[in-house]
């Protein structure tokens, strides 16, 4: 079946200059990214901690027009989903294990207006997800262990990336851990279009640039498929 999902380019702003977050956020869109992957750690899901939605709040007030993604590495993300709405954000991506009534989630997510992404580590089987797509409206693979950017891009990821897309042809799958220039071609190849790249692209001195090159690797490939099928 044919492939139509295009690149979206999120960057990360985990290992950014958090103190700025606003003009570092609003510098990766003026670079052209598509939206802002926000790291939300609770230091119990993942042994580390960032922020959480009072500081989304006051981002989405300084940025009122780009779309967010929080990506909550939290032990319960049922608890969340109230404030973080309420806080402006789009996307609410959580990971199902800790998580027993996953469906539910999901449900509560979307009743609040928020688009559902469903992540996984990187033990987690992608079986364990798939059960739960009709729930979901993307589904996060990670490429490194959560907690910490700037981590070396694990490979052997990609077979869940490729079983994904090939069994669902239009589903968001989006990368996050390791992915810059050197690994993005792996993931595009795979099937990931929705890409989340941190210290590639806020480590470098042109993220235009790169968030550039990202988008037209997973695009490149987009649009083989698509030829090889008219
Ligand atoms: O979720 C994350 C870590 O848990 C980060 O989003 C991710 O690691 C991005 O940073 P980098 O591209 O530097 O790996």
């Amino acid at each position: 079946m044919e492939r139509r999902v295009f690149a979206k380019i999120g960057p990360s702003i985990l290992n950014a200059d958090l103190s700025r977050l606003a003009e570092e956020s609003q510098r990766l869109l003026d670079c052209g990214a598509d939206y802002i992957h926000l790291d939300v750690m609770d230091g119990t899901f993942v042994p580390n901690i960032t922020f959480g939605h009072p500081l989304v709040k006051c981002l989405r007030r300084n940025i009122p027009d780009a779309f967010f993604e929080t990506h909550m590495m939290v032990q319960e993300p049922a608890r969340w989903i109230e404030p973080t709405a309420d806080a402006g954000v789009q996307l609410y991506t959580f990971h199902i294990e800790p998580c027993s009534n996953v469906v539910d989630v999901c449900r509560k997510v979307r009743e609040a207006g928020m688009k559902v992404g469903l992540g996984i580590k990187p033990n987690t089987s992608v079986e364990a997800v798939a059960e739960y797509i009709d729930a979901a409206d993307m589904i996060l693979i990670m490429t490194v262990e959560p907690g910490f950017g700037g981590q070396k891009f694990m490979s052997d990821m990609m077979s869940k990336v490729r079983w994904l897309r090939s069994n669902y042809p239009s589903l968001d799958i989006e990368v996050d851990g390791g992915v810059g220039l050197d690994t993005i071609n792996q993931c595009a190849e795979a099937g990931a279009n929705m890409i989340v790249s941190g210290t590639a692209v806020t480590g470098s001195a042109d993220p235009k640039s790169v968030i550039t090159r990202l988008r037209d690797a997973v695009n490149d490939v987009v649009l083989g498929h698509m030829n090889n099928h008219n």
